[in-house]
């Protein structure tokens, strides 16, 4: 067996089992109804449109599940495979250019290669960016006031900046749809969720998984929920996400889908839920032969949502947590090894 770095080691209970089981089920719901008509450049749903079959699918999805499939969503296939394309090549660059743009404390977005997970080592590379010119947040714990966060676009590949905007641009009138149908699942108006969504902090993540020798003791990505609002995750042609089953923990591949997204409720989405969408718990298993690229669009609230957060204490006092110092804390232990376990919305709980 090959040596990996002891820091990529996954703890025995958490290693992938060499074959896994193969999800059908995982639900694939066609946006047609929706996608065949032009919505305003935010995706504001359209009114008098038949969409009760649709809602009662999200809805079902949402709470059965907390993961589904997207079909005919709107997003050009091109733009993706462009996206693909010039992110092969940005990954195939040496590590010291890639490293001209890395992140670091002050600012989180780039290029990054020791992400951990659980204080495990991920084995993987990622470049972050925004769809837009800039997004405030404070970027570290310590930060007192929210920061101007912009991009870190690297001189080569050239045309990397511009598809990238561009997709950005596209997942993002999709998210805003798809909090539209939740929000019309649960029965409230659909544009319920749209303010905290105003002053959004998404981000789009390319993560390139190399190939790993010891794919049996590593991960691509640690077990993790995602922190926001949804995700959509664009996946390529040689699969590794596993999805943790909600009816019986049972760790479930999620077959590639050419064009599909895969979307995921995120913890704040749980929490203004009061748990009716359920965030799931997902990993990335890795393979010895091929390496594999994956696309997330982190769909993320304005920094100041601080609405249904209150943390708990020992002694039981409420102390309301924003959105943006919740995922600075977060961010702390993503880019290193910490002693402690990171923080997880489970360490709060919902306002009464
Ligand atoms: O690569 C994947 O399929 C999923 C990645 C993921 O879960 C993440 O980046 O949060
Ligand atoms: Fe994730």
């Amino acid at each position: 067996m090959a040596e990996v770095d002891p820091a990529f080691i996954q703890a025995i209970e958490h290693r992938p089992k060499p074959i896994t089981t193969e999800d059908e089920a995982i639900p694939v719901i066609d946006l047609s109804p929706i996608s065949i008509y032009s919505l305003d450049d935010r995706g504001h749903l359209p009114k008098n449109v038949d969409i009760d079959g649709l809602i009662t699918k999200i809805g079902e999805a949402c709470a059965k599940r907390g993961f589904f499939q997207v079909i005919n969503h709107g997003v050009p296939l091109e733009k993706l495979e462009k996206l693909e394309l010039i992110a092969r090549e940005f990954f195939s660059l040496p590590l010291e250019e890639k490293r001209r743009v890395s992140r670091d404390e002050g600012n989180p977005l780039g290029y990054y290669d020791a992400e951990h997970t659980k204080n495990v080592r991920d084995w993987k590379e990622v470049f972050d960016f925004i769809g837009k010119d800039h997004i405030v947040t404070p970027v570290t714990s310590d930060d007192l006031e929210p920061k101007i966060v912009v991009n870190r676009w690297p001189e080569y590949p050239p045309q990397l900046r511009e598809i990238g905007e561009e997709y950005a641009r596209e997942v993002e009138k999709l998210a805003f749809k798809l909090m539209e149908l939740i929000a019309l699942s649960l029965g409230l108006p659909s544009t319920s969720f749209r303010e905290f969504f105003e002053d959004h902090t998404s981000l789009v993540r390319l993560n390139h998984y190399p190939p790993c020798p010891s794919p049996d003791l590593a991960l691509g990505v640690g077990r993790h929920k995602d922190s926001g609002g949804l995700t959509i995750l664009a996946q390529d042609a040689v699969g590794g996400l596993e999805v943790r089953r909600k009816s019986d923990g049972e760790w479930i591949r999620v077959k590639p889908n050419p064009g599909a997204f895969i979307i995921n409720i995120g913890d704040i989405v749980q929490v203004w839920t009061n748990g009716k969408c359920e965030s799931v718990e997902h990993r990335v298993k890795v393979n010895s032969e091929k390496d594999r690229v994956s696309f997330p669009f982190f769909f993320n609230p304005a920094h100041y949502v601080i609405s249904w957060l209150t943390k708990k204490t020992l002694q039981n006092t409420k102390k309301e947590y924003s959105w943006g110092a919740f995922f600075a804390t977060r961010r702390k232990s993503n880019l290193k090894k910490l002693d402690a376990d990171n923080i997880q919305i489970s360490h709060f709980q919902i306002n009464a």
